[in-house]
């Protein structure tokens, strides 16, 4: 038996479960696009550049599992490295296909285009070495099955982005067909010693403390077990906190939740809570500048159980040999009652009053409407800048669920996510709340939603600048040129209705445009918030201000 090279990647994309696959075109990729769309297996979906191409593959990869992209070599590729990055960063198995040179073009002495101009093309593999899981330069149709296979099966164990190279003359070249998927989706077992040892340590941590409190962390993303997570605190009967970055990783209308631990900027009650606890036991957390305030939020280590993707940190040992999933549900039938933390009352997040409909418009406003729109089978997407923190202040109903990228906080990054996690899961409503400077990087994207009709209600925050930055450190650089936002979609030709373009200054226009978005399901919404420079979020300026002082540490003199 007998496929192609491109047949064959495209068989094991649709078998690892993708129905649709992203795409540039590139006179390097055009015969492995052919192969993709003969065998059929995912529908070809393409993106205005590769940075958008990376983008919505990580934002489908987000709510689908894993996600591909096939891009051109060397100009195309590159471009996509940003998103990549975004992919490692945040724990998204992203496969990202790169077309390349003929192999009789290598050892040649020829000098090719799209090239840096000398006769090396290994640079560009060498490159994604450093942001992939794994790196498969293909020289032989024999060989890629193993290749393929090798990159695919390493992305979805390591929750990490993989880099496959095809050369333009191997895509539609004979190989041997695909054995069992099974191969590629099975998980390591669990070494039983190491997981025992690692359970009777937690024991021992767990025994010696009253109160203690789950902190759930963004890696948990990758981990596939966030619909454990209740059974684990039911058993507990502890009380849950969540960082900033897994803001909805824990349904907020379970009675153990209790808000968002960000040190100073946490919601109110929480950092007490945590902080207070004699016990955290940390699930997937990622503890960066920003989720630690500028390193002013950090918990006693010997009070800390630590649970990563692979491994426990407790009681000063760590623990290997089993994913975080096992260590969990094992956990989840065997931990002791520690009901001590939910004793404390959950504190609600203050509400904010509507705005008489003639109102100018307010980001508290703004926020308070969006809220109301999300319900519990809406994804919200949330831009790095002060979206972060309207996404962190709301509250969300069970099921709901927010994106943001904290740890790798790449602007732009939204807008095409929104697009892939529209695609992967069209079943749910999807909402975008981005600024106008993140807008700008990746705003053409959004022709493509009206090309895909792709009903993302986009809510851009129009406060005329980078705000965030500005509450950091101000100066010329953050001030941007304003754009007729809402106009766009007219340039979008969206003029078969299958897009809208909205403006509202005051809360009667955005309660208004919000209804129209509500019935306009044939393509996005985009709504321009237009919002005054200094209107943003409280706990944007307290947490800005003590970032700005941890970036500004004079060098230590030896
Ligand atoms: C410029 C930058 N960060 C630096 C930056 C620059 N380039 C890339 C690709 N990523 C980055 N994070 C940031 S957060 C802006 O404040 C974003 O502005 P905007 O989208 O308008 O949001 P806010 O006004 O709420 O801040």
């Amino acid at each position: 038996m007998t496929t192609t090279v491109g047949q064959y990647l495209s068989t094991r994309l649709g078998q690892i479960g993708l129905k649709h696959h992203f795409a540039v075109a590139g006179d390097f990729n055009l015969i492995l696009l052919d192969e993709l769309l003969t065998e059929g297996s995912t529908k070809q979906i393409y993106s205005c550049n590769e940075l958008n191409c990376g983008y919505s593959a990580e934002g489908y990869g987000r709510a689908n599992g894993a996600a591909a992209m096939i891009v051109t070599f060397s100009v195309g590729a590159l471009s996509a490295m940003n998103a990549i990055g975004s992919a490692y960063a945040e724990n998204v198995p992203v496969i990202l296909v790169s077309g390349a040179p003929n192999t009789n073009d290598h050892g040649s002495g020829h000098l090719l285009h799209h090239t840096l101009g000398n006769t090396n093309y290994g640079y560009q593999a060498e490159m994604m070495r450093h942001i992939t899981c794994a790196t498969e330069v293909i020289f032989s149709a024999e060989n890629a099955p193993h290749q393929i296979d090798h990159a695919i099966r390493t992305a979805l164990r390591a929750r990490k982005p993989a880099y496959i190279e095809i050369p333009c003359n191997l895509a539609n070249a004979p190989c041997p067909a695909p054995g069992p998927v099974s191969s590629l989706l099975s998980e390591p077992a669990a070494d039983p010693a190491s997981l025992e040892a690692a359970l009777e340590e937690t024991g021992r941590f767990l025994y010696a403390r009253d109160k203690v409190v789950l902190l759930v962390g963004s890696r948990m993303r990758a981990s596939g077990i966030l619909d454990l997570l209740p059974a684990l605190a039911d058993r507990m009967g502890c009380a849950v906190t969540v960082m900033a970055a897994a803001k909805g990783f824990f349904p907020e209308d379970h009675p153990a939740y209790r808000g968002v631990y960000w040190g100073e900027v946490s919601s109110p009650g929480a950092q007490e809570l945590v902080e207070g606890a004699d016990g955290v036991l940390c699930l997937g957390p990622i503890f960066n500048d920003y989720a630690t305030v500028g390193w002013r939020a950090t918990l006693r280590p010997e009070d800390t159980l630590l649970a990563d993707l692979q491994s426990v940190t407790v009681n000063g040992r760590v623990f290997e040999g089993f994913s975080i999933a096992q260590y969990v549900e094992a956990l989840a039938a065997r931990a002791p009652r520690r009901a001590g933390s939910a004793e404390i009352p959950r504190q609600p997040l203050p509400a904010i009053p509507q705005a008489p409909r003639d109102a100018r418009l307010t980001n508290d406003e703004m926020a308070r409407q969006i809220n109301a729109l999300v319900d519990s089978n809406t994804t919200l997407t949330a831009e790095t800048g002060d979206s972060w923190f309207n996404a962190v202040r709301m509250n969300l109903p069970g099921g709901a669920k927010v994106e943001s990228e904290m740890q790798w906080g790449s602007i732009g990054w939204s807008v095409p996510a929104a697009l892939g996690g529209a695609l992967a899961a069209p079943d749910r409503r999807h909402v975008l709340m981005v600024g106008d400077g993140s807008f700008q990087l990746t705003a053409q994207e959004v022709a493509q939603m009206v090309r895909y009709e792709l009903p993302v209600i986009i809510f851009l925050v129009n406060n005329h600048g980078y705000v965030i930055e500005i509450k950091i450190h101000d100066g010329p650089y953050n001030y941007i040129k304003n754009w007729d936002y809402a106009g766009l979609i007219a340039a979008f030709n969206a003029q078969d209705g299958h897009g809208l373009g909205l403006r509202a200054t005051t809360a009667g226009e955005l309660a208004s445009a919000i209804e129209q978005a509500r019935a306009n399901t044939n393509g996005p919404t985009l709504i321009e918030c237009d919002l005054d420079r200094s209107d943003c979020t409280e706990t944007l300026v307290k947490w800005g201000t003590k970032v700005a002082a941890a970036n500004g540490r004079p060098p230590k003199v030896s």
